[in-house]
């Protein structure tokens, strides 16, 4: 028998031909992780994945398998090496690259693995397995020493079988087959609660205003409840002194994980769905019972309740004895919407965390591989989950950028989740207040099928939008108006809460005039052009075009110019000194990245301990407060310099987004923009909060000037630490391309210095091939970025190839 096989570091299209040993082909099959060894690289094993099996041929053969990891178990379901071959072809990337991106990487090791033998053996092992000479070698060594690595075996048995012999022998229950795991966070930690048998009159061994009079105070204001060293403020010191009193015991409780710190919210019972939910539902439920592979875009306004009907959807798919996947842009993000899911499925869904340690994130895939879960709800990469007989594939916020992956391979989650809907013959379900171009054109043109939730649920009205527009206002301090000073101090008045944004979006280097609110743009490109502090220039990042700069705003001559973003600090520090005493939650890189903060953050804010949260985009996504009914935002328009034909497209959808927050119960909702740009039409849109107006007019706008989704793109970066050698690989590349590319079907943009034009000491350079009615095969864009390096050796060229960019920075 023979395996084609893809083989692990060895960087080629092609899977390898391999012989199977007679001892392994009743066991092989399509999906197996393998151990293999290659003919020409005789000194070490390697790893892949076994892509089919053939009759033994006349055809020349390349090494054999040598053995089968996991067990023999296949790691990748049929479905999943079609889905994982399929990005290779679709987004130019290696097949090996994109079968390892589909498996977490503490399954892909196993050399550290730790076997001992089981500790109860009730029958004789002879009654249960044939024995071999290899099963008993490794019993014999494992008498004597106990416990041993997979590495420790080999190096006394050899690797041939090896695995194959332990997989054998760990399911006749002889031996045990453990991952070892650097774990640096404890299994367990301390807890405390109020003593069983309190003292008489507790009361009288504390003193009345001591730290411990409150810590006992907390224990007995819940005295089954287990609490944790920091909790109330409560020091470990402080419990431990309870304890010695005989106030408190100690407990050792398993450590919380990642997912276990969460985000806790009283749950909500909704009565009845509303008639545009249940409209949605009873069309998703139809489609489930067709069993057929159908895209249907669920196309909500914010707070009219898209996750109920997930929800809703999805207990349908487990009554079918099918499993889900639910893709969210950022788990942190949005701990209110896992909480939500976690309440209505409890074990059955298993939340990835980014965050998770490598033995949370073994347990999680094992937990959906052995479907023991069978809802897995995640970022990006749950797309991957190793479910079988998938129902239904949710992607929320499917408009968000984050579901495109920035390195190789450069898939976008939501595409992906289609194709695996298809090869699942399952239901793809992308939910949005403001959908993709991409998906809404998909919807409009029947491709998808398009649901609408067009209003609020429970009697709740969308808030109502206002510009202020800042050159012509009197402010308070250098970013607030009047305007938004006033709104703030009444809903403070009102005991009511105000989400504030900073947006900064894409502030990326182009400028802004603060008097007339200018942007310099590139006469051939209608995109922001950047400046370049080093050359004195503005340079246009998509076409390349350069013209010189003089610090003075090109249209009133003023030199009053923004350049960089002001941080959220210093609007933090300028509400301080407008309200005094109000206490502000900041939420932004810097206070968000210890452990919990987002969670611990929201908390906060949902017990109103604070009645501002103040933050970047951070604070748009998803939050779910009634009591929210101010939103404000600050340099709403900064996001229009980004230098991408998306931008318009962007700043719509968070400005909707933030919007959305607020007025989502009984009490209406008011959102202020402050900007500099009010006669840009976008904010007409904003206003009437048409999306389907916006859309329109936006794809004229990409119609007329050839972007997506009228065309496709394909964007190549050449990087160095060379500046010339990035810039000369980038033009040799060109040249490369330039054959391929009839004039008819599209054009090849640059090259142009990338946005960030040096990163880590490389120097990048980037050309945009836009095609209309084509697509290039995969094939002749790697040979095209493997003839452009064989001209560069030894001059550190790399070339990447990003298809459908979400970025054209
Ligand atoms: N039928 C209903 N009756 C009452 N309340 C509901 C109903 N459906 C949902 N809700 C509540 O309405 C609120 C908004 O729902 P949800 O968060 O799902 O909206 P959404 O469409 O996802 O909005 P966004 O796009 O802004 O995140 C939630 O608090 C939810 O519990
Ligand atoms: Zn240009």
């Amino acid at each position: 028998m023979l395996a084609i096989v893809y083989v692990e570091r060895i960087y080629r299209d092609e899977p390898f031909l391999l012989k199977v040993p007679e001892g392994l082909a009743a066991k092989i099959q399509p999906g197996c992780h393998a151990l293999v060894s290659l003919a020409r690289h005789k000194a070490s094993a390697y790893t892949g994945y076994v892509w089919s099996l053939e009759e033994s041929g006349d055809s020349e053969t390349e090494g054999e398998v040598l053995d089968l990891l996991n067990g023999g178990v296949p790691v990748l379901t049929p479905v999943m090496l079609k889905l994982a071959l399929w990005i290779s072809d679709y987004y130019a990337a290696l097949p090996i690259d994109c079968l390892s991106t589909a498996i977490p990487a503490p399954l892909r090791s196993v050399v550290d693995d730790v076997v001992e033998l089981a500790g109860f053996q009730l029958e004789s092992p002879d009654s249960r397995l044939k024995s071999t000479d290899l099963r008993r070698s490794i019993l014999k060594e494992l008498a004597t020493a106990k416990r041993l690595t997979v590495r420790q075996l080999r190096k006394r048995l050899g690797r041939r079988e090896l695995y194959s012999a332990l997989g054998e022998l760990e399911r006749a229950g002889l031996v045990t087959v453990r991952k070892s795991f650097m774990e640096t966070k404890p299994r367990t930690v301390a807890a405390w609660r109020l003593a069983s048998a309190i003292p008489e009159e507790p009361e009288k061994l504390l003193a009345r205003t001591s730290k411990k009079r409150v810590a006992y105070e907390l224990l007995a204001s819940a005295p089954q409840r287990l609490f944790r060293a920091g909790e109330g403020g409560i020091s470990r010191a402080m419990f431990n002194g309870l304890v010695a009193l005989g106030l408190a015991e100690k407990c050792e409780v398993p450590a919380p994980t990642r997912e276990s710190l969460r985000f806790e919210e009283p749950h909500k019972e909704i009565a009845s769905l509303g008639k545009h939910q249940q409209i949605a539902l009873d069309a998703l439920g139809e489609a489930l019972r067709r069993k057929s592979f159908q895209t249907l875009l669920l196309h909500g306004v914010t707070g009219s309740g898209k996750t109920l009907v997930y929800i809703e959807l999805l207990r349908k798919v487990l009554t079918e004895g099918k499993t889900a996947i639910v893709l969210v842009p950022e788990i942190s993000l949005t701990p209110q919407t896992a909480a939500r899911f976690r309440h209505y499925f409890g074990d059955d869904i298993q939340i990835m965390h980014s965050a998770m340690s490598d033995r949370e994130k073994y347990d999680a895939w094992q937990r959906l591989r052995q479907g023991k879960a069978r809802i897995a709800l995640g970022a990006r990469s749950t797309i991957f989950a190793p479910l079988e007989n998938v129902g239904a594939i949710i992607v929320d916020e499917e408009h968000d950028a984050a579901y495109k992956q920035d390195r190789t391979p450069r898939y976008h989650a939501r595409d992906t989740a289609v194709m695996r809907a298809k090869f699942e013959n399952a239901l793809c379900v992308l939910g949005s207040a403001t959908p993709s171009f991409e998906s809404y054109r998909n919807a409009l043109e029947g491709k998808y099928a398009l649901l609408e939730l067009p209003e609020r649920v429970d009697n709740a009205r969308m808030p109502s939008i206002k510009l202020v527009w800042m050159p012509g206002s009197q402010r308070v301090t250098p970013s607030i108006s009047g305007a938004l000073y006033d709104s703030i101090r009444d809903r403070l008045r009102r005991d009511e809460q105000v989400i504030l944004l900073q947006n900064r979006r894409g502030f990326a280097g182009s400028i802004l005039c603060f008097d007339c609110g200018h942007t310099p743009q590139c006469r051939f490109c209608n995109i922001p052009l950047v400046y370049h502090t080093s050359d004195q220039s503005l340079r246009c990042h998509y076409c390349g075009h350069i013209e010189p700069f003089r610090q003075r705003c090109p249209a009133c001559k003023s030199e009053n110019l923004f350049y960089k973003s002001s941080g959220t600090e210093r609007i933090e520090e300028e509400l301080n000194k407008l309200f005094p005493g109000e206490r502000i939650l900041r939420m932004d890189i810097d206070t968000t990245s210890t452990k919990d903060a987002h969670a611990s953050l929201l908390t906060a804010f949902r017990e109103k301990s604070a009645r501002i949260l103040l933050g970047t985009q951070m604070v748009a996504k998803g939050l779910d407060f009634p009591e929210v009914t101010l939103v404000g935002v600050l340099m709403a328009d900064i996001g229009l310099n980004l230098p991408d034909f998306r931008a318009s497209e962007r700043i719509y959808s968070l400005l909707m987004q933030v919007a959305g927050r607020a007025g989502r119960s009984s009490m209406p909702g008011e959102v202020l923009l402050q900007l500099y740009n009010r006669d840009n039409e976008l904010f007409q849109h904003v206003i009437r909060a048409d999306y389907r107006k916006f859309f329109e007019a936006e794809m004229t706008t990409r119609l007329e000037l050839g972007y997506p989704p009228f065309t496709r793109l394909v964007k190549f970066e050449c990087s160095s630490p060379s500046e010339s050698v990035a810039e000369k690989g980038a033009l040799a590349l060109r040249e490369h391309l330039r054959p391929m590319v009839p004039e008819e079907f599209g054009a090849i943009l640059g090259p142009a210095p990338a946005g960030i034009n040096r990163i880590k000491g490389r120097y990048r350079y980037q050309l945009i091939l836009k095609l209309s009615g084509i697509k290039l095969p995969s094939a002749m864009l790697r040979q095209v970025q493997h003839d452009t390096l064989s001209a560069f050796r030894g001059e550190n060229l790399v070339i990447t190839v990003d298809v459908d960019p979400q970025h054209l920075l």
